[in-house]
């Protein structure tokens, strides 16, 4: 069998105090190569007893790493991104594998991606700094503090990279975390924890649990957790995010979106072309912030369309461990009945397939890059996340107009606009309601760059310094210079 994976293959379903731990008694799990739809895998839900393992080692070991000079827990986590470099080839093949996104995406966008934060990180671990201010002779000061053990909890669409983004800078500013992937793609978090040990963290600080939504909520509820960092969809948010608050306990929500990208009449198109591409069929459009409906002025709508069709027409979709594949299968059964069936309401209600719109018959989970136009705004294609390989494509012929259209969503997690007017450019992306905007470009996230969502798309942002106020909390201390006075 192809999807046999011996450097890469985790060797139990947890990893906690240090190394795999194995425990046959929880629910199976079976992992699916979504390319065939084998199960190249089973991994065991956590069972109270497993949940306690994780939660009681990293407890223990968080106060010795908070103890730690920034630059020591740094240089761990930079060590960390160099294995991952070194062995990205074999990561990457593990995240095709957990995911089904091509090795030609996984080999840069992946476990790369995982090692930038870790880096990136790891580089401001020991610029953890706070401030001071003067009130007459007296002053008071500023500390941050690690919030203590943090839970991390994923989507299935970036296995390594959500652990990386969540655990670097957690690990960075002195907290413990434990993170629950998705029950989709349970393995590569596990590597991720395997090599931040390899690279010299301390057991207990990385622990990777696996489980279903039960498991993620018994860990946001446990009294001994100060922070939940979720990656998911908006209904699970809202969940997560109130069972939280019920505890005063602190939230980081990067959550799901309907995101636009507005093409103007002085665009480049080719460019618009790439960018509509890339943020929409990169990883089969299982990425939250892709810019689903795209907005071309009605004068260029008719090239746009032909450039449009004519480049998805040549994605090459087959097996994703063939290097030279670009377009892959959805990751679950359930995601590609999911996308189905909004292709059914779409054009039931009239939509257009410009390109796709059909299965692709393989064994897995395929399905063609499709375009849809003829849409009205209130068309459920238009307003619905789908988080699959279909773009909506509407017209617009002014910039208040699409200004509004564009906003006219519950989501605010990105947006996007091509034109030549760079005034124009900042002038209509001021407007925009989204936390994360690109000019003339779509859907890159350097880890130095906040990223994240506003209204229901999402509570803080992830990755850039502001993520480590995100996982510390500001000890404030007054020093009194004078003698105390009192009433009495
Ligand atoms: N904003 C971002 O950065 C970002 C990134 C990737 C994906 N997403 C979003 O994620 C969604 C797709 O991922 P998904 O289908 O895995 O999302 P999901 O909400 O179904 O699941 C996400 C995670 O939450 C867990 N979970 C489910 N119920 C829970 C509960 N009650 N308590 C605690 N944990 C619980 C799941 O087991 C899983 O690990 C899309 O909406 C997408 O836009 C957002
Ligand atoms: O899936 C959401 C996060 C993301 C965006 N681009 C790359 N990863």
């Amino acid at each position: 069998m192809m999807t046999d994976f011996p450097n890469a293959r985790p060797t139990a379903s947890h990893f906690i105090d240090g190394t795999y731990v194995e425990d046959t008694t929880g629910a199976p799990i079976p992992v699916i190569y979504p390319a065939t739809g084998e199960t190249i895998a089973t991994v065991h839900a956590a069972t109270p007893e497993i949940l306690e393992r994780a939660l009681a080692s990293a407890t223990r070991a968080q106060r010795d790493w908070a103890a730690m000079d920034g630059t020591s827990r740094g240089r761990i986590l930079r060590r960390a991104a160099d294995i991952i470099r070194e062995r990205n080839h074999e990561l990457s093949v593990l995240e095709t594998l957990d995911t089904g996104k091509p090795l030609q995406e996984t080999l840069v966008a992946d476990a790369t991606s995982g090692a930038d934060a870790l880096e990136y990180f790891g580089g401001l671990a020991a610029d953890l700094t706070g401030t001071s201010m003067q009130f007459g002779g007296d002053w008071a000061y500023t500390i941050p503090r690690p919030l203590g053990v943090c839970v991390g909890i994923g989507a299935w669409n970036y296995p390594t990279q959500i652990a990386c983004w969540k655990g670097a800078p957690a690990l960075a500013t002195g907290n413990a975390m434990i993170f629950k992937p998705s029950e989709s793609t349970p393995l590569c978090a596990l590597k991720v924890a395997e090599i931040l040990h390899e690279a010299g963290l301390p057991a207990g600080l990385f622990n990777v649990v696996q489980g279903m939504g039960d498991v993620g909520a018994a860990l946001t509820t446990d009294a001994r957790v100060a922070k939940v960092s979720l990656t998911g969809s908006v209904p699970t948010g809202k969940k997560v995010a109130a069972a939280a608050s019920a505890q005063m306990k602190q939230v980081t929500m990067e959550l799901g979106g309907k995101s636009p990208i507005l093409i103007f009449e002085d665009a480049d198109i080719d460019d618009a072309v790439s960018g509509a591409i890339n943020g929409n069929f990169y990883s089969s459009g299982q990425v939250c912030s892709n810019g689903t409906r795209v907005f071309v002025h009605q004068s260029i709508v008719q090239e746009f369309l032909e450039r449009l069709k004519s480049r998805v027409e040549t994605a090459v979709i087959g097996d994703p461990l063939d290097e030279a594949t670009n377009f892959g299968p959805m990751t679950t059964q359930a995601q590609l009945d999911i996308v189905l069936r909004h292709l059914d309401t779409a054009r039931a209600e009239g939509a257009t397939v410009v390109t796709g719109g059909i299965r692709i018959d393989r064994e897995g989970f395929w399905i063609a890059p499709t375009v849809l136009s003829d849409l009205t705004d209130d068309m459920t294609c238009v307003r619905e996340e789908i988080f699959g390989p279909v773009m909506s494509v509407l017209t617009f012929t002014d910039e208040d107009e699409v200004i509004a259209r564009a906003n006219d969503t519950e989501f605010g997690l990105s947006a996007g606009l091509f034109t030549r007017d760079l005034t124009r450019a900042h002038r209509v992306v001021a407007q925009l309601q989204a936390g994360t905007c690109w000019i003339n470009q779509y859907n890159l996230t350097p880890p130095g760059m906040p990223f994240g969502g506003s209204r229901a798309s999402g509570i803080g942002r992830e990755n850039a310094r502001m993520a480590m106020d995100h996982f510390t909390e500001v000890q404030t201390v007054y020093v009194g210079m004078s003698p105390v006075e009192a009433a009495y």
